[in-house]
């Protein structure tokens, strides 16, 4: 079931069945909220389709994001989950999108809230979903990139997890390539008793060492300074990595067609030369694992279309 956007709305109660509290949804002209009624909530930010926020029943945050964030579409917001496509980082090697800003365009346009989809007997699950197309690209952005494209981003809320999906379609004559990422900012509690697990033995290309060749560790990732790493792990989408803080696990990333896994921590230097990452010593508290397609470049044909997703789970 798809509903057309409401202000605000409210799933009606299966008729014959006792009333279920519902799932509410607030659209307003910059940003759409659902909560369920257990009182699990996210919210996402037009511009972008950029997740400012998701909280579970007890109201407690799990994404990161900066208080100087800027949420006004005048720059890319700096936390919860920036959407990265068509190039991450930048690319002057890779000609077709050498022209773009640094991971590119899709975290700096508007996007359109397509509705929400909920199955008939549930109240415990809302799937948001958002377009961006080459038609409402604007000028600049179609001028740097000029394929025709189509972005379906799709945002489920559930009790105990947050699916982020996006499918990428060609609907030109030409093909195109890109690179894409969900550029997930989670909130913890001290970066120096972070692990992530299910990277191990993995391949990993390190940005902050700048040496090309590939590395790869047999231990569990730890911080103890500006960490920027991009790895495919060997184990597949599948397999999960998960983030635990204080020896406790938090966070559990499951992957759908999206081989790589890029961590980052700016740390003390780089968060202060960040405008819009308050507070400074804000690095402390957050870590980013980004799932994405981005060691290499992805392909579509004329008509054809890619898929990725990453599952969130509590526990
Ligand atoms: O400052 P931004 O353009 O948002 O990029 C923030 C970070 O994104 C990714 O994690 C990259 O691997 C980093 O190299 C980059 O610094």
């Amino acid at each position: 079931m798809v509903d057309r956007p409401n202000k605000p709305s409210a799933l009606a109660a299966t008729p014959g069945l006792q009333p279920q509290a519902q799932v509410t949804i607030s659209h307003g002209n910059s940003r759409v909220t659902a909560s369920l009624p257990t009182g699990e909530s996210v919210e996402v930010l037009l511009y972008g389709a950029t997740v400012l926020s998701w909280k579970d029943a007890s109201g407690d945050e799990k994404l990161w994001l900066s208080e100087g964030a800027k949420l006004d579409g005048t720059k890319a917001v700096r936390g919860g989950i920036p959407l990265v496509f068509p190039v991450f980082g930048t690319a002057p090697d890779h000609e077709a999108t050498s022209k773009l800003p640094q991971h590119g365009f899709a975290r700096n346009s508007r996007w359109e809230f397509l509705g929400k989809s909920t199955s008939e007997s549930s109240s415990s699950s809302v799937k948001l979903d958002f377009g961006l197309s080459s038609e409402n690209l604007d000028d600049a952005a179609r001028s740097l990139w000029p394929y025709k494209f189509g972005l379906l981003y799709s945002v489920t809320l559930d009790r105990e997890s947050l699916r982020t999906a996006l499918v990428i379609t060609n609907e030109g004559d030409v093909p195109f390539e890109f690179q894409t990422l969900l550029h997930t900012y989670f909130k913890i509690k001290d970066i120096s008793s972070v692990q992530i697990t299910g990277l191990e033995d993995s391949p990993y290309h390190d940005k902050v060492d700048g040496v090309k060749g590939k590395n790869q560790s047999s231990d569990p990732v730890a911080f103890s300074g500006e960490t920027d790493r991009v790895y495919t792990p060997v184990k597949g989408p599948s397999h999960p990595v998960i983030i635990s803080d204080g020896g406790e696990a938090k966070f559990r990333i499951v992957r759908d067609n999206l081989d790589d896994v890029v961590v980052w921590n700016p740390w003390v230097d780089k968060s202060a030369g960040m405008g819009d990452f308050e507070p400074k010593d804000g690095w402390k508290n957050m870590v980013c694992a980004e799932a994405g397609a981005v060691s290499s470049w992805q392909k579509l044909e004329k008509g054809d279309a890619f898929e990725g997703a990453q599952t969130i789970y509590l526990k």
